[in-house]
């Protein structure tokens, strides 16, 4: 113990307090803090304030000044300075439930008191416990000391919630703002603002904002706070009878349909009665799934497995037509493209259950929520009743589907918190001007300029994604792969990968079933390997980073043929609406980042080198496939099946596609040894250390956190990535 805490831990009695002392009680022999027993201590009683003088309950009240409660994990413990009255042997462990608990060495206890000690200066709160019935002794953990941990945990408890005043003029009930302060958001964001009021006025609501703008609860709150009014105060046993569901809310991926369905489930976690949520996305057999669904409150899921369980269970289809809520997010995918006919379905069916049972016609009972950040301009128009009437006829047109969603009111709230941009407040963005057979390099030379990133690398197909992921594992980055013919245990094993606290830098190489939706916390880059097929596109993609208030940046690899188009299309979705000083509408222009040219050329050897390993392994494994097929096919036919034979016959043509079949042989012929030299090559080539050399012009581009990018160069070389096995300068 340093001197300096010996000498705190010196309490000075006050006269009056030691006159007060009982009997028993001797001078303090010793200056330590020591652990000690709640009952061995010289308790003073406290005197009630006159007002207080026939309190029943509250005799025989004690209080103990100069004790510290300190708190080991599960345990609980009092350090104090002062003598016991009893002499224990041992020191005074706490309450201990924890079989493996390590005891707790002295100098531990040294720094737990330290710790204990600033949180209670800073508190400066004085230790009050009620101590037990004069006269009973024990050794054992007692019951006060049960009572006053839980007390603790309590008092924790209720710490953890946030003041949610802010919340209180959405007019939610006092246990939705329970739910939202243990969750920890003190204030809503402005489309939870804006929307949350009109949806609990019974509104139909098509919500638009931006991207990571909190959309989810936007919709998740209101439907929380319904069904709390309904169902909030059932006994236990009355929460079991089954029941119709409340919500159903239409997802675009699977990975977002579980990233709602997690969403919501933490919204509801800090109640006592809560709704149950199920994501229906495939994996679980129907008939599972139909078991799970008929106990659901909220249930969320993607169109297509949602139709197939639905449409083969009259029960399920009979209880859906009573939800008091339709949800769709991200509407403008999922009702645009062709093949969310189910969508179509599902909503076709919802209405012509309700048309047989009630008379009345065309009016819903329920509310009907569309979202998303990105919604087509002819049926914004369309909605606020600005536009032209009969904009678009194309029956695959979302004015057409949203026809179909049969709201009930004439026109839906429009409600938009974000006219002017539609792309985050915290997002920086630029280009990244490459030859098109140069994008390999520039994609590594760009993930070198920003290491230890969680960064997000889209391509347009699911061939990249297949061949980029083991070019980059190849140089020792920490890559994963996400794209739709994965399966879906994979497909969620990248996102959690991806996602972990654990591994901050890693890399998700993926399609755009990445783009729309996923809230993965702390991806601080976004790569657009490809270039996005639309302005909502990019707008979605780079809304996977600057989420909730945080800052991120966006990089697009263009060829140079590519750029004029890229910066129309990303103006496209920039400050529609600003007006400069001079009346005139403002342009957003985006800036070139320069890499330095001779810095990328010395990264080239290693990616030249992991390119011919990862296609390697691509040939070999497409070869396997190419045989399996062709050997299946000849087996059918009753035809001997030799490669050799089938390889020579085709041989002979010339054409398009040769180039590369030659490419993929000649890496297909590699020998195991030949690829071992290839990885001891590459190997020397990662240990060795790259002068940096960052461009002038990158650094002044202005469109990149400079500091972020020199702190992550280390000094003069690049390439300190984690695990790129490169040494420390
Ligand atoms: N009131 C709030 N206060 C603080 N954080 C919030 C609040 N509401 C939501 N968030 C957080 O903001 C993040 C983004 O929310 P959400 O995923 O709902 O965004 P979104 O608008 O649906 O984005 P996208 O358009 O990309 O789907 C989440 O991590 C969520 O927990």
């Amino acid at each position: 113990m340093s001197s300096e805490s010996r000498k705190r831990a010196r309490p000075v009695p006050k006269a009056s307090q030691r006159s007060k002392k009982r009997q028993k009680i001797e001078p303090a022999k010793t200056v330590e803090k020591k652990a000690v027993a709640l009952d061995a201590l010289p308790w003073n009683e406290v005197k009630l304030p006159d007002m207080f003088e026939d309190a029943e309950g509250f005799f025989g009240l004690e209080e103990i000044d100069g004790v510290e409660v300190v708190r080991e994990g599960s345990k609980v413990k009092f350090v104090s300075a002062i003598a016991p009255t009893v002499n224990y042997d041992d020191e005074f462990e706490g309450f201990d439930d924890e079989v493996n608990e390590t005891r707790t060495t002295d100098n531990n206890v040294d720094s737990k008191v330290k710790v204990a000690k600033n949180k209670k200066d800073k508190k400066d709160k004085k230790t009050k416990l009620k101590s037990q019935e004069p006269g009973t002794e024990t050794t054992e953990p007692s019951e006060l000391e049960t009572n006053v941990f839980k007390a603790l945990e309590q008092d924790q408890q209720d710490e953890e919630g946030v003041d949610v005043t802010a919340w209180s003029k959405l007019d939610l009930s006092s246990k939705t703002l329970s739910a939202l302060s243990k969750l920890g958001f003190a204030k809503p964001t402005p489309i939870q603002s804006a929307a949350i009021p009109e949806i609990l006025a019974g509104h139909d609501v098509v919500g638009k904002a931006s991207t990571g703008s909190g959309k989810t609860l936007a919709f998740g709150v209101p439907i929380l706070d319904s069904w709390l009014e309904t169902f909030g105060e059932l006994e236990e046993d009355e929460q079991k009878a089954s029941r119709p569901p409340t919500a159903l809310i239409l997802s675009p991926t699977r990975e977002l349909a579980h990233q709602l369905t997690k969403h919501i489930t933490t919204l509801c976690r800090g109640l006592s009665n809560s709704p149950s949520v199920a994501a229906v996305t495939g994996g679980l057999s129907v008939q599972k799934q139909q078991r799970q669904l008929a106990k659901a409150d909220i249930i969320i899921g993607t169109p297509g497995r949602l139709w197939e369980v639905m449409s083969s269970s009259i029960e399920l289809s009979e209880s859906f037509k009573k939800i008091k809520f339709l949800v769709v997010d991200e509407a403008d995918r999922l009702l645009t493209e062709g093949h969310f006919k189910e969508a179509e379905e599902i909503i076709n069916a919802l209405d012509r259950q309700r048309d047989a049972e009630e008379e009345d016609d065309n009016v819903p009972s329920r509310q009907t929520l569309v979202f998303s950040a990105t919604f087509h301009k002819g049926l914004q128009q369309k909605l606020t009743g600005k536009g032209k009437q009969g904009l678009m006829d194309d029956k695959e047109s979302m004015e057409y589907l949203l026809k179909k969603l049969n709201f009930r009111e004439d026109k839906p709230k429009f409600v938009d918190v974000n006219p002017i941009s539609q792309m985050a407040e915290g997002l920086k963005e630029g280009i990244v001007e490459c030859g098109g057979t140069e994008k390999d390099l520039y994609l590594y030379a760009l993930l070198l300029h920003h290491p230890n990133q969680r960064t997000l690398i889209f391509t347009n197909s699911i061939h990249s994604v297949r061949r980029l992921t083991p070019l980059l594992q190849n140089i020792n980055l920490p890559v994963h792969a996400l794209h739709s013919q994965m399966i879906q245990k994979a497909r969620l094993r990248s996102i959690e990968k991806f996602s972990s606290p654990k591994s901050p830098g890693s890399i998700l190489v993926a399609t755009d079933v990445a783009a729309r939706g996923l809230d993965i916390g702390g991806v601080q880059l976004v790569i657009h390997y490809h270039l996005p097929r639309t302005a909502d596109m990019y707008v979605h993609r780079s809304g996977r980073t600057a989420r909730a208030e945080a800052s991120g940046s966006s990089i697009l690899l263009c060829a140079p043929e590519e750029i004029v188009g890229t910066r129309r299309l990303v103006a496209k979705v920039h400050a529609q609406n600003a007006i400069s000083g001079g009346g005139n509408k403002l342009k957003y222009y985006m800036r070139s980042l320069d890499l330095d040219r001779k810095v990328v050329a010395r990264l080239k050897p290693r990616v030249t080198l992991a390119k011919k390993i990862a296609d390697s392994a691509i040939a070999k494994e497409k070869k396997g496939h190419d045989d399996e097929w062709v050997k299946t096919a000849a087996e059918e036919l009753g035809v001997d099946y030799d490669s050799e034979e089938f390889e020579a016959a085709g041989g002979g043509r010339k054409g398009r596609g040769t180039g590369r079949k030659l490419k993929e042989k000649e890496a297909r012929a590699l020998t195991k040894g030949e690829l071992g030299a290839l990885r001891g090559e590459l190997k020397c080539l990662l240990a060795q250390r790259v002068n940096v050399g960052v461009s002038e012009r990158y650094l002044t581009a202005g469109t990149v956190d400079v500091n972020e990018l020199l702190k992550g160069a280390k000094g003069d070389f690049l390439g300190k990535v984690d695990g790129i096995g490169m040494d420390d300068v």
